[in-house]
């Protein structure tokens, strides 16, 4: 295994100093280390990190591998910076039994970019009906620790009571989506004053406020753990706010796009700007960026959700929610929370870890950790093309935009998946 010595890095911000990665692990960490063998990355003004972990990644296989793939998504990962992501479950077939997790697990393995660790479907086929092989996903190889409908709410609160008691036993934690499907109805961009001035229907902030307060308190009743997926509105905060004040086991993240981009997006009729939940207003966004800085929201997550062109290039009614996010996601936190190096390291890489179980992954290099990290150059500035992007599709809401840091190299138990600024296979 080829040896790599990083010299005058910053160690989450640290003071300067050199790393060296040997046989997987992070070797030895000081000013002026040498190593004949090992291949010189000059660090001077970059950054290195704990390798970002993201939480809720769409990879569309099985079944829209026109979309996106594992192995491309992988690859999209690793260039964001990324050594692991939880691959949601509403693929076709669904992630709904030991095979299909497995299948991704191991597509996973075999693309090596990353760790795919798959999520579980609460329910049967995502239709909300049947509570899925949760118990057989979780003895798998996979060993699904996160289950989530994401897509879909899981709206029966019997239902969702039940896959809170089920995970208790080893552990696990359910990820909603919370949208109370009634208020949602032919909804397709946030309710308020820009849906009114173009005749659009409103996805109301309470359709997903009304499911996290009545899953807070069933989380608390079963005493079992909850997240919530892509948290959009201020009055979501404060429902997360009260609870964790009471001591639920709750935990929720937000996306980059919902840290930046407002629904007056809608106003170019550009479904690249359509997603679910829907983009909020500026006093969300300012709500949501101060409850990642005090910790009520736990984690910056992606979301990365690709469509084929056929699905977003069309009228905006016709279009399918989602946005890409993998390769953006670090300069989005960038530019947003600025060079916060600790505040990032802790919502993008040990805490979703931490949450996700994901052992040897969200830790600091240190001697003897194993060589899960990513380089980061802040001061570089990169225009984003969708053509450039790894992933196979072009859905990103920031094309042409200029945003600050790029990612120079990235590394998985040792091994390079990115090398100057570009993927290694
Ligand atoms: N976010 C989205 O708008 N779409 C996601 C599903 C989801 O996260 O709800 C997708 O799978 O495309
Ligand atoms: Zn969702
Ligand atoms: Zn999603």
């Amino acid at each position: 295994m080829t040896a790599y010595l990083i010299t005058s890095v910053s160690i989450v911000g640290a003071a300067p100093t050199d790393l060296l990665i040997r046989d997987g692990v992070v070797a030895e960490v000081g000013p002026g280390l040498s190593a004949p063998d090992a291949v010189v990355v000059d660090g001077t003004g970059l950054v290195a990190l704990p390798g970002l972990v993201d939480l809720h990644t769409h990879l569309r296989e099985p079944g829209r591998e026109d979309a996106e793939t594992v192995e491309s998504g992988s690859r999209a990962a690793a260039l964001g910076g990324y050594t692991a992501v939880c691959a949601m479950a509403n693929t076709s077939p669904v992630a709904d039994t030991a095979g299909v997790v497995e299948q991704v697990w191991r597509l996973g393995r075999e693309a090596g970019l990353v760790d795919v660790q798959p999520v579980g479907a609460v329910t049967v086929g995502l239709a909300g009906e049947r509570l899925a092989e949760l118990g057989a996903m979780a003895d798998s190889a996979a060993r699904v620790r996160i289950f989530s409908d994401d897509g879909h709410c899981v709206a029966d609160p019997l239902l969702m009571r039940r896959a809170l008691e089920y995970v208790k036993a080893f552990d696990g934690i359910i990820a909603q989506h919370a949208e109370e499907p009634r208020l949602t109805e032919g909804a397709q961009m946030h309710e308020g004053e820009v849906s009114t001035r173009l005749g659009l229907i409103g996805w109301p902030a309470v359709a997903e406020e009304a499911i996290i307060a009545r899953d807070v308190l069933l989380a608390e009743h079963v005493g079992s753990r909850l997240h919530v997926c892509h948290v959009s509105t201020a009055g979501s905060v404060e429902v997360l706010r009260q609870a964790k004040a009471r001591g639920v086991r709750v935990t929720a993240e937000v996306t980059p796009h919902h840290l930046l981009l407002t629904d007056e997006r809608a106003e170019t009729y550009d479904p690249v700007f359509k997603v679910n939940p829907p983009l909020r207003t500026a006093d969300d966004i300012a709500a949501l960026r101060s409850a990642l800085a005090d910790g009520v929201i736990d984690v910056i997550a992606t979301d990365h959700a690709p469509h084929a062109v056929e699905d977003k290039e069309c009228e905006w009614a016709y279009a399918r929610p989602g946005m890409l996010g993998l390769e953006t996601a670090l300069s989005i936190a960038l530019d947003v929370l600025g060079p916060e190096w600790d505040l990032i390291a802790e919502r993008m890489s040990r805490t979703p870890a931490r949450i996700a179980g994901l052992t040897g992954h969200g830790v600091d290099p240190a001697p003897g950790v194993p060589a899960n990290l990513t380089v980061i150059d802040p001061a570089a500035r990169r225009t984003i093309e969708p053509a450039e992007l790894a992933s196979r599709s072009r859905n990103t809401p920031y094309a042409r935009m200029t945003l600050p840091g790029r990612i120079v190299a990235t590394f998985l138990r040792g091994e390079p998946t990115v090398l100057d600024g570009k993927a290694v296979k």
